[in-house]
């Protein structure tokens, strides 16, 4: 039995797929895995025990991934699992930015009671006009998961669109539509966009990428909008840009006691993946990646350990070993098990910075000497027996 503690409320459909072999609980000290969203856990007192951390959507800055390395803890994320959601939202986002939707909305209400009220409508609508998106140029910043949809959507609303990042793979090339401009560099993005659109992940490389040197390169009455974190953008910058109108809006998913409330800033409760599907998706995928991984060793999409697969256990007994990724931890471990006359019937090692990761199938259970004796090898720091 292995028990699961949720730091958020996770999507029941994800929930239900654990089998009668996982119980959700309540005490985080009595866990053997963590599902999360959005809460933080830097500075979090986790039990030794702790297995692995499944985050239910993409953005991992809420989690200490190199701490967690060091422990042995694997941890997990959904991608792609709600791209769709906040697309749809990026788009509401351009709409709320180009078209005064809020000002006419508030206008309305604010005179519902208004006798006549659909010819004074007719009189003020004026004062809400707007631009259409179509035309207009767009630079999206990332082409993961998320900025590709944004980019194709864009492209089929007839902008003109850029999109810049530096280590595209492979998948995300493939989807993007062969309309999307291939930007070498931001500049490019700043200087020729009417929109600019963040999808990149919150790191100590990205963190303030739109301050006060990027606005100023920018075309006059630039449009920013914000679905990837709140620390991307210099919150002061922001302020300076609007001021002077030189930004025409900042649409955040990110708002905080800076930019909420500022004249032009579109403020959205971090909505982008609270869709029913995008939930439901993450969880679902989360739960999958953590039962496989608790029962059977398998890593697939973790973010501070190597994906590594062996498939379902079918052999007497599985070893996996989380190390450093340093020489001759194989020949190490092979030793050991070789020294007891173990025979190995299959085995996996893979690699990921300074992380590595080795699955053994063995045909008989191993003796506690033996995995005593693979814990006691320099740089390893997790022993499993499945
Ligand atoms: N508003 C919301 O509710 C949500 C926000 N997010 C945020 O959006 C971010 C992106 O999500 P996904 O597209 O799913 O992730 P992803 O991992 O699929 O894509 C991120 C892309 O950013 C690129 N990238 C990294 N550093 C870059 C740089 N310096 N310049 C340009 N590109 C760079 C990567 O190569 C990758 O292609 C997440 O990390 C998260 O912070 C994600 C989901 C929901
Ligand atoms: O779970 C959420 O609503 C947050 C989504 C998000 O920001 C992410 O997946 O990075």
């Amino acid at each position: 039995m292995y028990t699961v503690k949720c730091l958020n409320p996770i999507s029941k459909q994800g929930l239900d797929l654990f089998t009668s072999e996982f119980e959700v609980i309540d005490d985080l000290n009595a866990a053997d895995a963590v599902l999360v969203r959005s809460a933080k856990m830097h500075g979090l007192e986790i039990p030794k025990s702790l297995l692995a951390v499944a985050r239910a959507g993409a953005g991992v800055n809420n989690i200490p991934l190199d701490e967690y390395a060091e422990k042995g803890i694997t941890v997990f994320n959904t991608p792609g699992a709600n791209a769709n959601g906040v697309k749809e939202l990026v788009v509401a986002g351009l709409l709320l930015a180009s078209r005064d939707i809020i000002g006419g909305y508030n206008w309305v209400k604010e005179n519902a009671k208004m006798e006549d009220l659909p010819k004074a409508i007719e009189s003020q609508k004026k004062a809400y006009a707007g631009n259409e998106l179509k035309g207009k140029s767009i630079g999206v910043i990332g082409l993961g998961a998320i900025g590709v949809l944004v980019a194709n959507i864009c492209n089929r609303l007839g902008m003109k669109v850029y999109g810049y990042d530096p280590y595209v793979s492979v998948r995300s090339a493939w989807s993007l539509s062969r309309m999307v401009n291939h930007s070498s560099s931001l500049d490019e993005i700043f200087t020729k966009c009417d929109y600019i659109t963040l999808h990149v992940p919150c790191t100590d490389s990205t963190k303030g990428m739109i301050g006060k040197e990027a606005i100023f390169k920018m075309k006059d009455g630039v449009n920013i909008l914000n679905f990837a974190r709140g620390e991307l953008v210099d919150d002061q910058a922001i302020l300076a840009g609007l001021a002077t109108q030189k930004v025409k809006h900042y649409v955040t998913d990110f708002p905080n006691n800076e930019v909420a409330g500022a004249e032009s800033v579109i403020t959205i409760p971090h909505l982008g993946a609270s869709t029913e599907e995008s939930e439901d998706n993450c969880a679902e995928m989360a739960v999958e990646q953590l039962m496989n991984y608790l029962e059977n060793g398998n890593i697939v999409n973790s973010v501070n350990y190597p994906n590594c697969n062996l498939g379902d256990l079918e052999a007497e007994a599985r070893i996996t070993v989380h190390h450093k990724n340093l020489p001759n931890m194989i020949g190490q471990l092979t030793a050991i098990l070789a020294g007891e006359d173990y025979n190995i019937v299959n085995m996996l090692n893979k690699s990921k910075g300074d992380w590595a990761y080795s699955m053994l199938d063995v045909e008989k259970k191993p003796s506690k000497e033996i995995i005593q004796k693979m814990k006691e090898i320099d740089g390893v720091v997790r022993v499993r027996v499945l």
